[in-house]
């Protein structure tokens, strides 16, 4: 698999996102700036990671959208390639269009920190084959605005045809207001794009690839990655 991660002035989750994909592939990934015009040729998957692209200004990642390379990811979007936003890469990938909503700030007007469960709602994408469907996996949450909204068509289009990804949920995988933890619609966690080769999540599985560090619930979203199957 070809990776590459791109990084944005404010990025600060670049090299956990690494490690994680060399961890599952044994391949490191390229390594692209915000403003280079190209992706290395044969990219495969290209990652938008976490952190605080721009300072956050405007909106978070409503700057980052912008930039130029966000062109190529267009367009290799565009080609059915694969794209993984998380947190900040989520927003990015929202504020550009690639994603359907958008993160507004947590219901709670408090930036979040902690481990939270996640119901894997799909196991037939690119993305989470290496999981259940249905599956309870532990990772974490580091946002200030990651409660999912969108208008009431959206909403019931991204849950009528399957666009659901992660849920919030407890450790049972019962999925209720309490357990979810920004006030997201339907307490969801992340979301595919029509055709199932975009995700965008606000969870940090690149956080969760090694036991001796925390657990290790979030590598099967990279080993799936590494051994994608067509979804
Ligand atoms: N960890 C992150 O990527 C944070 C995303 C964004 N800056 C927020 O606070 O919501």
């Amino acid at each position: 698999m070809k990776a590459a991660v791109v990084i944005f002035p404010g990025s600060n989750r670049e090299r956990d996102m690494a490690r994680a994909l060399k961890r599952a592939s044994g391949v490191a990934p390229a390594m692209v700036w915000h403003a280079d015009t190209e992706l290395p040729p044969g990219t495969d998957l290209v990652v938008l990671p976490g952190g605080f692209s721009y300072g956050d200004y405007l909106r978070c990642g409503a700057i980052a959208a912008r930039s130029k390379i966000m062109d190529a990811v267009r367009a290799h979007a565009g080609r059915g390639g694969l794209v993984l936003g998380v947190c900040n890469g989520f927003q990015i990938l929202c504020e550009a269009q690639l994603l359907p909503g958008v993160l507004a700030r947590n219901a709670q007007l408090k930036f979040i920190c902690r481990r939270q469960h996640l119901k894997v709602e799909r196991n037939d994408t690119a993305f989470t084959h290496r999981y259940r469907a249905g599956q309870v996996i532990d990772v974490c949450v580091a946002h200030g605005e990651g409660n999912w909204t969108a208008d009431a068509e959206t909403a019931a289009r991204v849950e009528g045809e399957g666009l659901v990804a992660f849920r919030y949920c407890d450790a049972a995988g019962v999925v209720s207001p309490q357990t979810n933890c920004n006030g997201s619609i339907n307490s969801i966690a992340g979301v595919y794009s029509e055709k199932l080769n975009v995700l965008g999540m606000m969870p940090h599985p690149e956080n969760l690839i090694d036991d001796l560090v925390g657990g290790s619930d979030g590598l099967g979203l990279f080993e799936s990655l590494a051994t994608r199957r067509a979804a």
